[in-house]
């Protein structure tokens, strides 16, 4: 409840940016050690209901497809949240987003030594 509440509280700072609450899941893992347990499926269930969000059990260890599936419940949220937006708001977001990307040009350098790192600039990629 904590997590969702700081969650929540920082999207509304900076409500400027979306409208929309961000998509957040409940995820108990390591379902399989049944006798370490220390919350119960009720108990994850009625969070559940309480915070009207999606609740997944799952384990990490004997399936991957859970913890995928936990993943792909968080990009249909995503991109339904995106497809609601007008096409306009997006490039803002995605504008005021790249501003804080520092620039750093493709023949800067990294440090005094012989080694030296490369980077391309993230503003000269496409922002759709
Ligand atoms: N039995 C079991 N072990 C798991 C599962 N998921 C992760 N672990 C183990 O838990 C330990 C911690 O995993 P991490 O991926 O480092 O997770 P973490 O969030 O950094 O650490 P924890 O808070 O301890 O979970 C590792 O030894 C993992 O192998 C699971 O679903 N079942």
């Amino acid at each position: 409840m904590r997590l969702c509440f700081l969650v929540n509280h920082i999207h509304s700072v900076a409500r400027k940016s979306s409208p929309d609450p961000p998509p957040i899941v409940i995820v108990a893992n390591k379902k399989d050690l049944e006798f370490d347990r220390m919350v119960t499926t009720e108990d994850g269930e009625n969070l559940s209901k309480g915070l009207k969000l999606p609740f997944h059990e799952i384990s990490a260890r004997d399936s991957y497809e859970e913890a995928a599936s936990v993943f792909h419940a968080l990009y249909r949220a995503m991109a339904q949240l995106l497809s609601s937006s007008p096409t306009t708001f997006r490039r803002r977001a995605v504008s005021k987003l790249m501003e804080k990307i520092p620039r750093i040009h493709s023949n800067s350098t990294l440090g005094s030594s012989s080694q030296s790192f490369s980077f391309s600039s993230f503003r000269d990629l496409p922002q759709d």
